[in-house]
């Protein structure tokens, strides 16, 4: 296949410093490499223009911090996104979770004239559904999927025009933290949403299948995956850990699981914030989860 590599080094969106080195870091763990042993073609289109925020003042707007640059990054990721060709694999690294605003987007336009539905599979120890009413923090990172489906501010709401996902086309695994207003927008929205407790209790292999099952209409299947789903064991280089998240090997059999079936089209692994990981520890597994997705098998 042929695999597209874009970073989006921002965390803008995010409460703590560091996960716009995500991209560095991905790319110092072997990314580009270890998907090139798996025999895909490999570009790497480097990074999207990100202001910093020791260059702004640290600005709230509406409850919203850092709207107008996180605005211009994600606007610059769905062009980017949105021109890729047809038949590449967009692998977008972030950068804090807000990067998923413009990369869902940019995937769901992309040769899409048809308007065809794309599904998002949302793997996350949380559900980032808060608006800027809703959200304790302000903090964007937060809120893409709100945006995503329409609510919250019609400027980050509005980054595919008329586009938006449908709250049926989405799936979330490995949700463990949902604010208190979080959790009404969520039910109200009908999002199907498996906590760590369906993954204990029913195992990846029957959320997956059901999972498959329910997005069976849908053509474009893009997985967002936050380093913070999996443990913080596993993955210790992260701003917002929550305890009792997927085992290393709950999130290989997941992402090996979804590559079997032949139907994903993008992805993103974000939230990776080296300044607090230890010896690039989350990178690597993050680049790991990324090799299963695209074919890596142990035999
Ligand atoms: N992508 C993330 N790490 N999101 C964490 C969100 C934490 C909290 N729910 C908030 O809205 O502030
Ligand atoms: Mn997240």
């Amino acid at each position: 296949m042929n695999v597209s590599i874009l970073g989006i080094p921002m965390d803008l969106g995010a409460g703590r410093r560091g996960v716009d080195m995500g991209p560095s870091a991905l790319r110092n763990a072997h990314l580009a490499t270890r998907l090139r042993e798996l025999g895909h073609e490999v570009h790497d289109l480097g990074d999207i223009g990100v202001a910093l925020p020791e260059t702004l003042d640290k600005h709230e707007e509406a409850g919203l911090v850092f709207l107008e640059p996180i605005l211009d990054a994600c606007r610059s990721t769905v062009g980017r996104v949105a021109e890729l060709p047809a038949d590449t694999f967009p692998l977008t690294l972030g950068g804090d979770h807000s990067v998923a605003m413009g990369t869902v987007t940019g995937n769901a336009l992309r040769g899409n004239p048809a308007g065809e539905r794309t599904g998002l599979i949302w793997v996350d120890a949380h559900t980032d559904y808060n608006t800027p009413r809703s959200s304790p923090s302000g903090n964007i990172h937060g809120m893409p999927v709100a945006h995503l489906t329409g609510l919250g501010d019609a400027r980050l709401s509005g980054l595919g025009g008329p586009w938006q996902l449908r709250p049926e086309d989405i799936v979330m695994i490995g949700i463990r933290s949902v604010d208190r207003h979080e959790r009404d927008l969520l039910r109200e929205a009908g999002i199907q949403a498996y906590t760590m407790k369906e993954v204990d209790q029913m195992g990846i292999t029957r959320i997956v299948e059901e999972t498959l099952e329910r997005l069976s209409g849908v053509t474009r299947l893009h997985v967002s995956f936050d380093a913070d789903a999996l443990d913080p064991s596993v993955c210790p280089g992260v701003g917002t850990p929550v305890p009792g998240g997927l085992t290393y090997r709950e999130g290989h059999l997941l992402m090996e699981l979804l590559s079997e079936s032949g139907r994903v089209t993008s992805m993103d692994i974000v939230e990776v914030n080296p300044v607090l990981d230890l010896h690039n520890q989350t990178a690597e597994v993050m680049v790991g989860m990324a090799a299963s997705l695209l074919g890596q098998r142990i035999l």
